[in-house]
């Protein structure tokens, strides 16, 4: 196991920010932690990585109990929190090679880390810039260079596309896919979903500092009611044609507003096919009709009644 927490409290005075968290995350994982504004991410990740101290619980990272002074640990971590953490006065090169340097001695080694590390993050053309001269975009990624130069066995992101531009995102979720491949073991918070499905091999989500679900994103949207959201494009709908379609089986709820008729479906096959057949039937004309399966805010509405993002 590379990160086990178990029973982790951590308490602001009166405010739980964590409430009994336990997780694991094994070897080779790309491990999720999703969950809105405030709901303990950062806070979780900073007691992991003995930052932060807390109420109650135990923390063990490559089977070791974690601790301040756990260097032989934190050598194999590479951290990339939410603020970035450079230096004004180095350059990009410099600010890279100062960070490998506090784990890799050796210079000849060094350079070719710091080498791949610019590489890896596509700052080839900026190696001679200050950090103030960089983008908001190019300034994250050399934040994640700095972290990883050192080929750490663990790599923790704290919300790492935050304020980024597609192209930079883009091209972090790509780096960190690509880390994972050769061999890191990856924790990522985020309150965005979409980059959460895309590159986490498994997701726990998070509610005001409690776990409420985990599990691979297919395991998620199985755990909940909702198989099917079916969007109807039309003029004319009357309050009883809604109250017929809701009597129609695997129906949970159907609304109508703005021209929008929004159906969702329990799990089956036939979902499409019973709305279609309900429009013809009661001759409903209609424009643009699509079906989507459950993302990851269905799962969190489900369970909490709020939306992932505010
Ligand atoms: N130093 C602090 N003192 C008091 N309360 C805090 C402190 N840091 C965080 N909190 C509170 O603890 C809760 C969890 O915050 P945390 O930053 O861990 O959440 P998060 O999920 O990382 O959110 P965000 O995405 O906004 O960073 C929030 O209610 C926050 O206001």
């Amino acid at each position: 196991m590379i990160i086990k927490v178990n029973n982790l409290v951590k308490r602001y005075g009166d405010l739980v920010a964590l409430d009994h968290l336990s997780l694991e995350v094994k070897e080779g994982e790309v491990f999720g932690l999703l969950g809105p504004n405030g709901s303990g991410k950062t806070t979780a990740i900073n007691c992991i990585l003995s930052l932060l101290k807390y109420d109650k619980g135990e923390i063990e990272i490559f089977g070791r109990p974690m601790a301040p002074d756990a260097y032989d640990i934190k050598r194999d971590i590479g951290i990339i929190m939410q603020n970035v953490a450079v230096f004004d006065e180095l350059t990009v090169y410099e600010n890279i090679d100062y960070f490998c340097g506090l784990y890799v001695p050796d210079k000849g080694e060094r350079k070719k880390l710091v080498e791949s590390a610019i590489d890896f993050v596509g700052l080839n053309d900026f190696r001679k810039f200050y950090p103030k001269k960089l983008s908001g975009g190019l300034l994250r990624r050399l934040n994640i260079a700095c972290g990883i130069a050192h080929r750490p066995k663990l790599i923790i992101l704290d919300e790492p596309t935050v304020a980024v531009d597609p192209q930079s995102r883009n091209k972090i979720l790509e780096g960190i896919e690509r880390l994972n491949r050769e061999g890191a073991t990856v924790v990522y918070t985020s309150h965005y979903m979409e980059e959460v499905e895309q590159i986490c091999t498994r997701i726990m989500i998070l509610d005001k500092g409690r776990m409420i679900a985990d599990g691979t994103k297919e395991e998620l949207k199985a755990m909940i009611t909702l198989g099917e959201k079916i969007t109807v494009e039309t003029f004319s709908f009357s309050k009883e044609n809604l109250a017929d379609l809701k009597k129609l089986p695997n129906i949970v709820s159907a609304e109508y507003r703005d021209h929008l008729l929004v159906v969702k479906s329990g799990k089956g096959q036939n979902n499409l096919e019973t709305v279609l057949d309900f429009l013809k039937k009661n001759g409903v004309t209609f424009g643009k009709i699509y079906s989507e399966l459950p993302t990851l805010n269905d799962v969190f509405l489900e369970i909490t009644g709020k939306q992932l993002r505010d």
